[in-house]
């Protein structure tokens, strides 16, 4: 039987809400089954944040070739800084056969449904606006202006949950973890009985 490919897990959500954090405790457990596809950007490293392991940080001018090429499976500009997904390392991992995890806003989200339709896309949601807003206050990474920005981003963002095969809210990040570990599961089970039924079917003389 034909090996089955990785699963493209696509985590979403505004800007804030904990799609980070969620992610690194997700990495954090030691069995985890995901590889975190890490993204390229254009924006500057934070303090702590280091090249390569957090983001391949590029200039404009690198990330504006890489389009041209083709190199990403999907990029977003977004409050002033291109973001995007190298494409060659999802198709490699995918066709190891292992699941790949992208950590994405919803712009690039949309792009990756278009080109990957067989894709798990998971929606993070905050608990409230305030509380959003309160989190990205309180990581005190963004002056208020862009802070500002990213809530006006976010009430539009928030309008698209619906597209989601799947909304967790991040009320905690070990439920919301845990939500996403049974999410993944769910879906391998569904997905690889399908496959299953599929070569019985061929094996079948008619
Ligand atoms: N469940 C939670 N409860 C309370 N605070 C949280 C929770 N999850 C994350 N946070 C906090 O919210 C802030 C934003 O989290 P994080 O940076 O992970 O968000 P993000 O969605 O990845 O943001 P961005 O899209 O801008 O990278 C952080 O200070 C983080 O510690
Ligand atoms: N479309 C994409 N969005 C991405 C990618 N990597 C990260 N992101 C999202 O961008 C915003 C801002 O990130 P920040 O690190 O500046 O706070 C956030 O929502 C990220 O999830 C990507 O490859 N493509």
């Amino acid at each position: 039987m034909r090996k089955q490919r990785g699963l493209l897990i696509v985590l979403s959500g505004p800007s804030g809400v904990g799609k980070g954090t969620v992610r690194k405790e997700l990495f954090s457990q030691p069995d985890t089954n995901y590889e975190y596809s890490i993204s390229m950007t254009t924006r500057l490293p934070r303090e702590g944040e280091t090249d390569e392991v957090d983001y391949f940080f590029k200039s404009r001018e690198d990330f504006e070739e890489l389009i041209s090429q083709g190199k990403l499976l999907e990029y977003a500009e977004y409050v002033g800084n291109y973001y995007g997904t190298p494409l060659d390392y999802v198709n490699q991992t995918r066709d190891a056969g292992r699941d790949v995890f992208l950590e994405i806003e919803v712009q690039g989200a949309e792009q990756v449904r278009e080109k990957v339709p067989d894709g798990l896309f998971i929606f993070l949601a905050p608990p409230s606006l305030s509380e959003l807003e309160k989190r990205l206050t309180g990581r005190g990474t963004e002056t208020d202006a862009i802070i500002q920005s990213r809530i006006t981003e976010a009430r539009k963002e928030l309008e698209m949950m619906n597209l989601y095969d799947y909304v967790v809210e991040n009320d905690e990040v070990e439920r919301a973890c845990e939500r996403i570990n049974a999410i993944v599961i769910a879906e391998h089970c569904k997905r690889e009985r399908v496959e299953k039924r599929y070569y019985e079917m061929l094996k079948e003389n008619v």
